[in-house]
């Protein structure tokens, strides 16, 4: 449904995207995940054709995507990270405004506004202006009216920044249901629980190229780690250290500010081979925990940097 071949971006001597690839397909969830620079919003900018690249092709719905595709631009659903939405129209105005765009047909335009109200949860809201609403609120009008003419392709760029844990799970059970009724969803993030939650591929992104792509479980399992065992609060010798290196599966151990961190490969029974060398050894401890691979350790094996702000 959408390729992106050998994007190049240069702002100046930046180069914010390096020979970018993507596939998406239709009724995916897919999901761009990287930290603060790596050039999410960059790819959805030229994706979109609204920035001029130097290098590469867009094609969305099977044809190049050019500055003048109005007829593919139709059928795509924008939400940017800058809240774009007129301040002297009402929250339902500014719906029926974007709406409108799309949908001339009056009675048609109702149900659809209607139906993005109820969506995004602004029925008690409709009335206000936008400078009345709180931050979480704002960006859940921004997403309305991005939304509410039912487009076949929706592109969101981190639209839960800076919002509150209830407008956050609001927009995420909206984005699935989104998806649910039909819209393929292109969605940037640098959180990757929201990305595990949500996503159904995930291409990560550093430093303008895609250096992973997959399902959540086909990029763990690309990885060395397959659990992670953080044991806090541990008075251990550098001896010791050497020697839990040394146990069956581990393959990597850590030990800062009082917190051992193994790393071991996806066996059985490692927390007790650890745990039992501790007592064994008279090292006491504290709280423990266990971890299967995330997103993080995919991002943190293949970088050698943490993927966390
Ligand atoms: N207009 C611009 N002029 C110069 N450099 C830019 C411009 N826009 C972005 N950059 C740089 O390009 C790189 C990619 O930025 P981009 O905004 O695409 O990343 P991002 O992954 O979306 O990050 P964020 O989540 O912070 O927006 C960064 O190094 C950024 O500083």
């Amino acid at each position: 449904m959408i390729k992106i071949e050998n994007l190049v971006k240069r702002y100046g001597n930046l180069v914010a995207l390096d020979h970018l690839n993507l596939e998406i397909e239709e009724g995916e969830i897919f999901g761009l995940l990287g930290p603060n620079g790596s050039g999410k919003t960059t790819a959805i900018s030229c994706m979109l054709a609204l920035l001029k690249y130097d290098k590469g092709k867009v094609t969305i719905f099977g044809e190049e995507m050019k500055p003048d595709s109005y007829k593919i631009k139709q059928q795509i659903g924008i939400v940017l990270q800058n809240v774009a939405v007129f301040d002297e129209l009402t929250v339902y105005e500014n719906i029926d405004y974007f709406c409108g765009l799309y949908v001339k047909e009056k009675a048609k335009r109702k149900k659809l506004v209607e139906e993005a109200v109820q969506f995004v949860g602004l029925e008690e809201y409709i009335k206000m202006r936008p400078k009345k609403l709180s931050g979480g609120l704002l960006r859940r009008l921004n997403i309305a009216c991005g939304i509410a003419h039912r487009p076949r392709l929706i592109i969101m760029d981190e639209p839960t920044v800076a919002v509150d844990p209830q407008s956050r799970n609001r927009i995420l059970e909206g984005i699935k249901e989104l998806n649910r009724q039909g819209s393929t969803i292109i969605y940037t993030s640098h959180y990757m629980e929201e990305v595990e939650q949500i996503c159904t591929r995930i291409a990560i992104m550093d430093h303008g190229r895609s250096i992973a792509s997959g399902t959540k479980e086909e990029l763990k399992s690309m990885i060395k780690t397959g659990e992670t065992v953080t044991i806090e609060a541990v008075a251990i010798e550098e001896a010791q250290i050497r020697e839990i290196r040394q146990l069956p599966h581990v393959f990597d151990v850590r030990y800062d500010e009082q917190v051992l961190t193994v790393r071991c490969t996806g066996a059985k029974h490692n927390l007790i081979r650890i745990l039992n060398y501790l007592q064994e050894n008279a090292v006491s401890f504290g709280r423990v925990f266990s971890e299967l691979p995330t997103l993080n350790d995919v991002f943190l094996e293949i970088t050698g940097t943490e993927l966390r702000d």
